[in-house]
C-alpha cells in the first residue's frame, strides 16, 4: 500500500510530503522533482507570485544516490517568499507590535466566495481568514506534483507506463467535439504550449480567452484530461466500491483545489448516447485482444482494461476574481467587497499537472497492491509473470 501525506501553509517557509510504500530502486533525483515543479509553474494566465517566487527541492529522506531506499520518501519545497511572511506566518507567538502598520498583516475579515474562507472560521473557530486560506491554498499542489513524480517515475521504470496531461476546455473553447485521443509523440509540443493544448489553433484560442478575461478583471476554468498509455488489464477491482480503480481515481481528482467535475472515458457524453454505440467492442486484433472504440476510458467493472486511460477534470473559474465579489465584513457585519490582492487568472495548465500528479500516485499505489515486490526488480518480475500467464491463456491485451 502507498501512503501519502503532506503539510505546510502557501505562505509558511515551506511544503513537506512523505510517500511510504515504494520499492527500492526507483531512480529519481531532486533535479527530476525541481523540472516536474517547473512544469506546473508555467502556464498562461498564471499570477505574478509564479514569476517571482521560486520551488526550492530538497529531498530529506528515502533516497540515496538517486535511487529510493525502500524507505518513506520525505521531500521539502521551500517557498522562497518566505522572509516576506515570517513575522506574519511565524509558528512561534510573536509582539503584536511587529503585525501593526502592515497590509499583509492585517486581519482578514472579508471572506472570499468560492474559498475555504468563510465555513473554515465557522469551523475551525477562528476570527479571520488567513488560517484557513493558508492551507486552502492551492500552493500545496507544489507537494503532491513533487511526490507525483516519484510515482510517476517508479511507473515508467517497472512497468512502462507513460502519463501526460492536456487542457481540453478552456472558458468558452473546446477542443474538437470528443477530443482527440493525444499520441505519446505528442508530449513534446503540449510540453511546449504555455496552455498545454496541442491543436495549435485551439491553443491561439484559449490565449486570447484568458487576454479577454484579464483585460476585463475577471477569470476562468476549464477541462483538463489525462492520459496514461501503458497500462496492463487488472488494476482496481470490481468487488467492492473502495477498491474500484475509477472511484480511486475520481476521489483523487476530486481532491485538488477547485475541480468540481471528474469524467472518465467521454464519461457524461456517454449518458446521452444510446448503447449500441456507447461501449468500445471486443475484437481481435494482430497481437491480441483489441477494442473497436475507446469510450469507456480504459476501465469496465472498476479494473483497467489494458487500453489507453482517460480521465478528465473539470476546474472553476479562479475564485479570487479581480472584479472583487460581494461578501460582508465578519468584523463589523457591513457588506463589502472580497478581500483581493493578486491572484491566477486562470491555472488550468497547472491543474493538468496537478491531475498528473494525483492519477501517478493512484495508479502506483493499484501497482504496487496488484504486483507487490520490494525492489523494482521484484515488481518488474511479479507484473511480466502475471502478463505472461494472461498471454498464456489466450487473453493478452493487443497495443
Ligand atoms: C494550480 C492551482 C492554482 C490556483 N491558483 C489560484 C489563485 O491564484 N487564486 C485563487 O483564488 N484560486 C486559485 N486556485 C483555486 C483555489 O485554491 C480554490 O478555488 C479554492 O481552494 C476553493 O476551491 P474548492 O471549493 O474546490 O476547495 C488554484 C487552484 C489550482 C489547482
Ligand atoms: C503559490 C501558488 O499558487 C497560489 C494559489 C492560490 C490559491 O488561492 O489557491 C493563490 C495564489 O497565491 P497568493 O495568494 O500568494 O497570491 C497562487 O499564487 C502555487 O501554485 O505555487
Amino acid at each position: 500500500m502507498l501512503r501519502w501525506l503532506t503539510a505546510g501553509e502557501s505562505h509558511g517557509p515551506a511544503l513537506v510530503a512523505i510517500l511510504e510504500g515504494l520499492p527500492a530502486h526507483v531512480q529519481v533525483t531532486s533535479g527530476d522533482i525541481a523540472d516536474a515543479l517547473a512544469r506546473r509553474r508555467l502556464g498562461f494566465g498564471r499570477g505574478a507570485r509564479m514569476k517571482f517566487e521560486a520551488d526550492q527541492v530538497t529531498i530529506l529522506g528515502g533516497v540515496r544516490h538517486g535511487e529510493t531506499q525502500g524507505g518513506p520518501v520525505a521531500i521539502q519545497v521551500g517557498n522562497t517568499e518566505w522572509p516576506k511572511w515570517e513575522t506574519v506566518m511565524s509558528a512561534d507567538p510573536v509582539d503584536p507590535a511587529l503585525l501593526e502598520g502592515r497590509a499583509r498583516n492585517a486581519p482578514l475579515t472579508r471572506p472570499r466566495p468560492g474559498h475555504a474562507d468563510l465555513a473554515g472560521m465557522q469551523k475551525y473557530d477562528f476570527d479571520e481568514a488567513r488560517p484557513i486560506l493558508e492551507r486552502a491554498s492551492a500552493r500545496e499542489t507544489a507537494a503532491r506534483v513533487a511526490l507525483g513524480r516519484v510515482a510517476t517515475g517508479f511507473l515508467q521504470q517497472a512497468y512502462g507506463v507513460t502519463l501526460l496531461s492536456h487542457v481540453v476546455e478552456l472558458g468558452s473553447v473546446a477542443a474538437p467535439a470528443g477530443g482527440v485521443l493525444p499520441r505519446l509523440d505528442d508530449l513534446a509540443i503540449i510540453d511546449g504550449d504555455p496552455l498545454r493544448c496541442f491543436d495549435r489553433d485551439v491553443s491561439a484560442q484559449m490565449y486570447a480567452e484568458v487576454e479577454a478575461a484579464q483585460s476585463e478583471g475577471d477569470t476562468l476554468g476549464g477541462v483538463v484530461e489525462v492520459v496514461v498509455w501503458g497500462l496492463p488489464p487488472g488494476l482496481g477491482s470490481h468487488v467492492h466500491w473502495d477498491r474500484r480503480l475509477d472511484a480511486r481515481l475520481a476521489g483523487a481528482l476530486m481532491g485538488i483545489q477547485a475541480i468540481k467535475g471528474v469524467e472518465v472515458g467521454d464519461g457524461f457524453e456517454l449518458a446521452r448516447t444510446r448503447g449500441s454505440l456507447a461501449h468500445d467492442e471486443i475484437v481481435h486484433g494482430d497481437d491480441g485482444i483489441e477494442r473497436a472504440s475507446h469510450r469507456a476510458g480504459g476501465t469496465e467493472g472498476g479494473m483497467s482494461t489494458g487500453a489507453v486511460l482517460r480521465v478528465r477534470a473539470a476546474m472553476k473559474p479562479i475564485a479570487t476574481v479581480p472584479r472583487a465579489l460581494r461578501t460582508i465584513d465578519t468584523a463589523t457585519g457591513e457588506a463589502a467587497v472580497a478581500h483581493h490582492q493578486r491572484s491566477d487568472v486562470c491555472a488550468v495548465p497547472a491543474a493538468g499537472v496537478v491531475a498528473e500528479a494525483m492519477v501517478a500516485l493512484v495508479l502506483a499505489d493499484a501497482a504496487i497492491e496488484k504486483f507487490g515486490g520490494d525492489s523494482v526488480a521484484e515488481t518488474r518480475r511479479n507484473f511480466e509473470a502475471y502478463l505472461a500467464d494472461v498471454a498464456a491463456r489466450g487473453l493478452q491485451v493487443g497495443r
